[in-house]
């Protein structure tokens, strides 16, 4: 496609590489999960650690902490295990030099999750217990990491989530939402009554349908574990990630 008779060997690429990957309905992403653990035996934490990087990774990439360090960034974090790449996320922004704050309402009663806030804790990660307002997230905030629901979530958000939903619907900060921008329906995207506009979006493992009517600026895609046969299985065309890179820029 031209535009304006133009067309850049980065533009291209970039579209390239957009065309080229297979966008998963949610039973796929689903399936795909239990085969990573059932048939090739990793177990959540190591996924969830690769996953968490190569957010922090794209984050660090779009927003470089020279420019984006001064004001903290807030994780808000889910129930399930997108909560959890959250986590590993805030951690690892917070060893790259950025300073950090995750709003984490209901956590999960599992030695997991209390070992992913135990370790945020000891990597300076300040864990916040109220829920902040519009105002509060607009004037203290320079990003937002939303790890609030991932490729399990079912549509509508369910009313203990609708007070944090509204603040980042509003939002003048960014936000960087992790495999699924939260609120939208996996397949359909962007609910009819609204949702969230995200300005970055990190596809984890391979894009999710809805990804095909995000319109922020950078589309990543984190999460560089899946074995080859895996990849051929589901004809998922993934894009080359480069060298030793944990995250590749799709558009
Ligand atoms: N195989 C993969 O691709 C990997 C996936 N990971 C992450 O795992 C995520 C999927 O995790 P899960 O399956 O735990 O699920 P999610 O984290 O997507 O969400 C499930 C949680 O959200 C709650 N929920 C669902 N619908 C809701 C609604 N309408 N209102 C309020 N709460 C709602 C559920 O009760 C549950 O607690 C992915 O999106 C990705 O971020 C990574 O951790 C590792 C590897
Ligand atoms: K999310």
């Amino acid at each position: 496609m031209l535009f304006g008779g133009i067309i850049t060997t980065k533009t291209f690429c970039k579209r390239t590489l957009s065309a080229m990957v297979r966008y998963l309905g949610q039973q796929e992403a689903i399936n795909i999960d239990k085969d990573l653990f059932n048939q090739y035996k990793f177990s959540v934490d190591q996924l969830m650690e690769l996953a968490g990087f190569s957010c922090a990774s794209a984050i660090a990439k779009v927003y470089p902490v020279e420019k984006y360090g001064q004001k903290p960034i807030l994780v808000c974090c889910g129930p399930g295990n997108n909560g959890g790449d959250g986590l590993v996320c805030a951690r690892h922004l917070s060893l790259f030099g950025y300073k950090l704050k995750v709003f984490y309402p209901q956590r999960t009663d599992k030695q997991l999750y209390h070992n992913l806030v135990h370790q945020a804790v000891s990597s300076d990660v300040v864990m916040i217990n109220r829920e902040p307002t519009l105002d509060e997230v607009n004037n203290e905030f320079g990003l937002i990491v939303d790890a609030l629901f991932g490729f399990s979530f079912k549509p509508p958000v369910r009313p203990d989530f609708k007070n944090i939903m509204e603040v980042l619907k509003c939002v003048s900060v960014p936000i960087a939402s992790i495999d699924v921008p939260s609120g939208w329906n996996v397949e359909k995207g962007m609910p009819s009554e609204g949702g969230i506009s995200p300005e970055l979006l990190i596809s984890l493992t391979a894009p999710k349908q809805c990804a095909q009517f995000f319109l922020g600026k950078y589309h990543y895609l984190g999460g560089r574990f899946v074995p080859p046969k895996l990849e051929q299985k589901y004809k998922l065309s993934l894009p080359k990630y480069h060298g030793t890179e944990c995250c590749v820029l799709l558009k």
